[in-house]
């Protein structure tokens, strides 16, 4: 039997009407939220996440301020519009978009971030209340995985959830939020990388996988049980002349097999990249409420 595809575009777009709403709500009252959104440098998928991020800004009626700098930007000219961006009444949320430029310390520049600001959800200060289960701007990727499970009604309560990879903006976070003593969470978690021995061993014994390697094909059918619910967190892109842009984008699943043996299953595109989007959008409506006295 094929699995049922959880439409994240779908979800995405129902969570973005209830934001249209509260958002129109917010503009009675003189507030309209603002998001400042950071390039440096011109990687070709970096400049469309955010284009995407301030179109769909727009789209809710989220102000945002787009800065596009050179790959040479200094991280002194960087922190300086960072620190502007902290003293500006108009931005609720700041978005450095990563990677950054090798000659930049990422970390300075994370932490620089006002952490009422950090729509991200990467200001050490975030991921610590967000490990010891405080509230904190939740990271988007991850919180938008929560999302999908819970609006789909997949049960993480007692689940086997495993989960492959284990960067700082998936792995590590969607792992720690799983495991919280929460509604949505209470998962048993497994976080595998590449120092895994016998990573199919892992997977096969998951209720829930979440893939966010960064490479097409981690988890292939014989990896995994049948039944699974498999969350693909990848977006590589593959050179394909058939298309358009000379490119198509695969996940970190190989799909068409492992959707014959999982019970449900995130399809790339239109999963979880639609609802990273979502939650940082909904982390900046938060942002701008708690700004001016509202919940
Ligand atoms: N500070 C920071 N915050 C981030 O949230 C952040 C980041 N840096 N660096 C890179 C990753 C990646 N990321 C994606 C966002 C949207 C899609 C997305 O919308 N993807 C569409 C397809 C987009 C396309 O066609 O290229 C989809 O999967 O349907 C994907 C990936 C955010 N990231």
């Amino acid at each position: 039997m094929s699995a049922k595809i959880i439409d994240g575009k779908q979800i995405a777009a129902d969570i973005r009407e209830e934001l249209t709403t509260e958002v129109a709500a917010l503009k009675e009252k003189g507030i309209v939220p603002g998001l400042g959104v950071v390039l440096v440098g011109a990687d070709p998928a970096s400049q469309s996440y955010v284009t995407a991020k301030e179109r769909a800004c727009e789209k809710i009626g989220i102000y945002s301020d787009d800065n596009r700098l050179p790959a040479e930007t200094s991280q002194e000219d960087l922190l300086a519009l960072v620190n502007q961006m902290n003293n500006d009444p108009k931005i609720n949320g700041i978005l450095v978009q990563l990677p950054l430029p090798k000659h930049i310390d990422e970390a300075a520049v994370l932490l620089a971030i006002d952490p009422d600001k950090d729509v991200d959800g990467f200001h050490p200060m975030n991921v610590g209340k967000m490990m010891v289960g405080e509230e904190a701007f939740l990271p988007c990727t991850p919180n938008g995985i929560l999302q999908m499970l819970m609006r789909s009604g997949v049960e993480t309560s007692g689940a086997h959830v495993v989960v492959v990879g284990r960067s700082n903006i998936v792995g590590k976070p969607v792992a720690n939020m799983l495991l919280q003593k929460k509604e949505g969470a209470n998962a048993t978690v497994t976080l595998c990388h590449t120092r895994t021995k016998d990573l199919s061993f892992h997977t096969r014994q998951a209720d829930i996988i979440i893939a966010a390697s960064g490479w097409p094909n981690t988890v292939t059918a014989d990896m995994v049980k049948e039944g699974v619910v498999v969350i693909d967190v990848g977006v590589n892109r593959v050179e394909d002349a058939s298309r358009e842009r000379g490119y198509r984008l695969v996940g970190d699943v190989d799909f068409e097999a492992v959707k014959e043996k999982a019970s449900m299953i995130t399809p790339v595109p239109g999963g979880v990249g639609p609802m990273t989007i979502t939650m940082l959008l909904y982390n900046t409506v938060v942002s701008a409420k708690r700004a001016n006295g509202i919940d």
